[in-house]
């Protein structure tokens, strides 16, 4: 019996992220000054993609805590579009990704957002779903609308256990 894979999340990088997404957050120079000199824009910051036949949309998550450390046992992607999660209150969260590995989920990463942070999860990207630490975990959620699933799920064999 193969022990299970056990990974430690580390924090959020842009970085270390991009193979699976873009980090949301207000980094480096902004893009633009608006409002009067009173707002800076960090400008189209998001790889987003919702293919033929959907369109954008924004749905409000409200999502059950979990705790570390945690067992994944399933990794899902979207094959027709981008998903973004981007906390509408400071909370301790959890993003798992996986490169994709001939067609299932290669060995997981887990990450931690800082507060301020959200993330865009490419098209067809795999990914656990949407983990938080604590509650309440109210998030805005932009992605595929559409008539098709637009959701593959891979179940492991053996959960990832994933530890701060
Ligand atoms: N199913 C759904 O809308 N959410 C998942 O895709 C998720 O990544 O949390
Ligand atoms: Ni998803």
């Amino acid at each position: 019996m193969s022990a299970a894979l056990t990974i430690r999340a580390r924090p959020l990088s842009a970085a270390a992220f991009a193979p699976f997404g873009d980090v949301l957050e207000a980094s480096g120079q902004p893009d633009k000054v608006i409002n009067e000199g009173l707002c800076d824009r960090f400008h189209d910051r998001a790889r987003m993609d919702f293919g033929p036949g959907g369109r954008a949309g924004i749905s409000i998550f409200r999502a059950t805590s979990r705790a570390l450390p945690y067992a994944c046992g399933m990794l899902e992607r979207h094959p027709e579009g981008s998903q973004a999660f981007v906390p509408m209150m400071d909370l301790a969260w959890l993003v798992i990704v996986a490169p994709d590995a001939g067609g299932r989920p290669g060995e997981p990463l887990a990450f931690l957002p800082s507060p301020g942070q959200g993330v865009n999860l490419l098209r067809n990207t795999w990914h656990g779903v949407l983990t938080p630490l604590a509650e309440p975990a109210i998030f805005a959620v932009i992605d595929r609308i559409g008539d098709t699933p637009n959701l593959e799920e891979f179940f492991l064999s053996e959960p990832v256990v994933v530890t701060s």
